[in-house]
């Protein structure tokens, strides 16, 4: 099935800048695109969401999500604080399926980092990604502080039976610090998956055509147009 989960080492860190640069890089090469929010949170109903930006950005994608709560917390906060129904597992799993049958990649966007959140009974974006056999993208910081909750997220993935695809980092400064340059060494040392791209820090500032030519660069090769998650899983193995 061709589904991304993308989550990140937490909040802030770029998933949504991410998710817009696979789906530009993806429709630069001819393949249709949806894109899910499984819950936005801290949004009003008449604000943009994830979803919307990613679409300024990248383009002609199908945009989906599944609620939306005002507070700015985790989902399953949010949804409580609201009084409203929750967003589970099931619900993220059967729409991405969903979309999968009518679009060429189906990605997938959480909220903050893996383990947050989404109902009281403590179902989590890994719970949908495991419900759909997906394999997860982490977005990451770029600095300082991000080799840990890089390879504390890829453990708890490969903990739970999940495949995980990589690491792109979110936000690549202009100028990289000593630690930022060593990361890109270190990353795929400590976590055991590869370094997939680095979105370069404004990126979301630029006009959407100029974010939509440069994507491709920012991600690896397999990270291209053709991109094509079995063809993918192949190339990790080897
Ligand atoms: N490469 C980038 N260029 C420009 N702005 C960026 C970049 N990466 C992140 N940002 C900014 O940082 C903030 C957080 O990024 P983003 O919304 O992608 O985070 P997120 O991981 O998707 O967070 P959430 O958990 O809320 O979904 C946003 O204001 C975004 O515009
Ligand atoms: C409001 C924010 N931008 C995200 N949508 C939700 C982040 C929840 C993080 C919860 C946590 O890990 O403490
Ligand atoms: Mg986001």
């Amino acid at each position: 099935m061709p589904v991304l989960v993308i989550t990140g080492t937490g909040t802030e860190v770029g998933k949504t800048v991410v998710t817009a640069a696979v789906a530009a890089t993806a429709l630069a090469a001819g393949r249709s695109v949806a894109v899910l929010k499984a819950a936005q949170t801290g949004v009003r109903p008449d604000e943009p969401g994830d979803t919307e930006e990613v679409a300024r950005l990248a383009g002609a994608v199908t945009a989906a999500e599944l609620a939306r709560y005002p507070d700015p917390l985790a989902p399953a906060t949010a949804a409580r604080r609201a009084g409203r129904a929750p967003v589970r597992p099931h619900d993220v799993a059967e729409t991405a399926a969903k979309l999968a049958t009518e679009h060429d990649l189906v990605l997938v966007e959480g909220a903050g980092g893996l383990l947050v959140r989404f109902d009281e009974d403590g179902g989590t974006l890994a719970d949908a990604a495991a419900l759909l056999s997906a394999p997860v993208l982490v977005v990451a910081a770029a600095g300082l502080g991000t080799l840990n909750v890089t390879e504390l997220t890829i453990r708890e993935l490969r903990s739970r039976g999940l495949d995980p695809a990589g690491v792109v980092i979110g936000s690549w400064p202009a100028e990289a610090d000593l630690a930022a340059r060593c990361n890109v060494r270190d990353l795929p040392e400590v976590t055991g998956v590869p370094l997939l791209g680095a979105v370069p820090a404004g990126a979301a500032c630029l006009p959407p055509a100029g974010f939509r030519a440069s994507a491709p660069r920012w991600l690896a090769p397999r990270l291209d147009g053709t991109w094509d998650v079995a063809e993918f899983r192949g190339r990790e193995a080897g």
